[in-house]
């Protein structure tokens, strides 16, 4: 009896001493971690955002994971309305490349990061998305990204090149560089992408809606084989002439790419997502109409079938298409909800060709904006009121150039608001 109960008293110990130990070090590690944090956000020298772009990163996580429900109520949803074909308080304006070389303060930051790592590092992307928005009354934000991220994703290295631009030391040559392509886990490669949106949503506290953007698939194929920017793309045409089916496989490949990086976005927290087929200057209509566009109606079709298919609430897309403004009742029948005009079309005669159910984005010269402020708002009350207040987006009919007097945008920003 004795002896049974010395075996009780023994195990008891054992089994209090297991539990004591568990709980001990249970404690010890959630305090360690509790005070981690703690430190972390007291911290002072920390910035309210974090600064790591790895989703390891507690904070970064936090933001993220919070989700689309997190997300601030949207103050001015004018941009929305317009391109959803409601009415708007105020017609809503935003330029291509408004975070961009013209303002000092973002040659500030590029004076001490490369353009890459600006894009890479979400608190970078979003100081700089944020920069214009401090200056103007501007209806929307783009994140800030580059349109060569998928093929860097896919493995082909892009640098930019002061006074040169994008640069791609090793282009595709043959069709049998396609083996290059790494499409496994290419969309985790541009989670970043993801993060800066998440993070922007939250910082732009229901300000303007985000747009993201992808470049599309004839642009991109343009950018792989040239090697960079070019004036004729010729090396990209002889790809089209002379290996029609390893072209159409890289058109596809890409086209499946920037589906899944556009659900991404938008899941990320993307209110609105632009494609830009900025090398449609290049193609006769003709090609256009079979190289580009099949490819821009299945992005959009392909997305709303995964928005469907994974429950995501869908947004506005809009296709700027620019140097194809002779195809504009073709890209109105592809569904897209917003078409982009680059400044060779009249307004009266692009609505005419789109009809009306469609918005209009666009359209003004950029090389305008070197005009005098007083010359500038004319031109700028004109083209607005010649759109008319309903399903329109005010914009330059393409990016904003470098020497732009920042003033321009003022004045820019101000008459679009004045005109109706
Ligand atoms: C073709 C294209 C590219 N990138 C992009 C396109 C399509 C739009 C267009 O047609 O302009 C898209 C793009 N690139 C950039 C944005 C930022 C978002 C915005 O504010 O609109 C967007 C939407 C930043 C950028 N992308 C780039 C800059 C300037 C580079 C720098 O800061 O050194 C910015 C602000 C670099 C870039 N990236 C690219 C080029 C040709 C260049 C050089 C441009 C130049 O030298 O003016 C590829």
């Amino acid at each position: 009896m004795l002896i049974a109960l010395d075996r009780f008293t023994i195990v008891l110990g054992m089994f209090s001493t297991l539990v004591f130990l568990t709980l001990f070090l249970f404690f010890c590690t959630s305090s360690i971690s509790t005070l981690s944090t703690t430190v972390a956000v007291d911290g002072g020298d920390v910035p309210l955002l974090p600064l790591s772009s790895s989703s390891s990163d507690p904070l970064l996580t936090a933001v993220v994971a919070s989700g689309g429900d997190d997300f601030p109520p949207l103050k001015n949803d004018n941009l929305l309305r317009a391109a959803r074909g409601e009415l708007v308080d105020r017609v809503p304006v935003w330029v291509m490349r408004q975070a961009g070389r013209y303002l000092p303060e973002f040659q500030e930051v590029r004076a001490k990061h490369d353009f890459f790592e600006v894009c890479r590092t979400p608190e970078l992307a979003c100081e700089v998305t944020m920069q214009p928005l401090r200056r103007f009354d501007l209806d929307a934000s783009i994140i800030f990204s580059d349109i060569l991220v998928i093929p860097q994703a896919l493995g082909i290295a892009v640098e930019m090149h002061k006074g040169v631009g994008p640069v791609l030391p090793e282009p595709l040559v043959t069709p049998d560089d396609l083996e290059r392509l790494n499409t496994t886990g290419s969309i985790d490669r541009l989670k970043y992408v993801g993060d800066a949106i998440t993070m922007m949503r939250h910082m732009l506290d229901g300000k303007v809606p985000l747009y993201g953007f992808t470049g599309a698939p004839w642009t991109l194929m343009g950018y792989m084989i040239e090697g960079g920017g070019s004036k004729t793309m010729s090396k990209a045409k002889a790809w089209l002439e002379n290996y029609p089916d390893a072209s159409q496989k890289l058109l596809n490949l890409l086209t499946d790419q920037i589906v899944e990086y556009l659900l991404m976005q938008v899941k990320a927290g993307a209110q609105i997502v632009q494609v830009f087929e900025s090398s449609a200057e290049h193609l006769t209509k003709e090609q256009y109409l079979t190289i580009a566009l099949p490819y821009l109606k299945r992005i959009r079709d392909d997305l709303h079938k995964k928005f469907t298919e994974e429950g995501v609430t869908p947004v506005p897309m809009t296709l700027f298409s620019k140097g194809a403004m002779h195809s504009l009742t073709e890209q109105a029948q592809t569904g897209y909800d917003v078409i982009g005009l680059d400044w060779t079309i009249d307004p009266e005669e692009a609505r005419k060709l789109v009809g009306p159910n469609v918005t209009l984005q666009g359209n003004l010269d950029p090389q305008d904006m070197y005009k005098s402020p007083e010359e500038l708002r004319e031109l700028v009350l004109t083209m607005v009121r010649k759109f008319g207040k309903h399903r329109y987006i005010a914009n330059l009919g393409h990016g904003i150039t470098p020497q732009t007097p920042v003033e321009s945008m003022s004045v820019l920003v101000k008459a679009v608001h004045d005109a109706l």
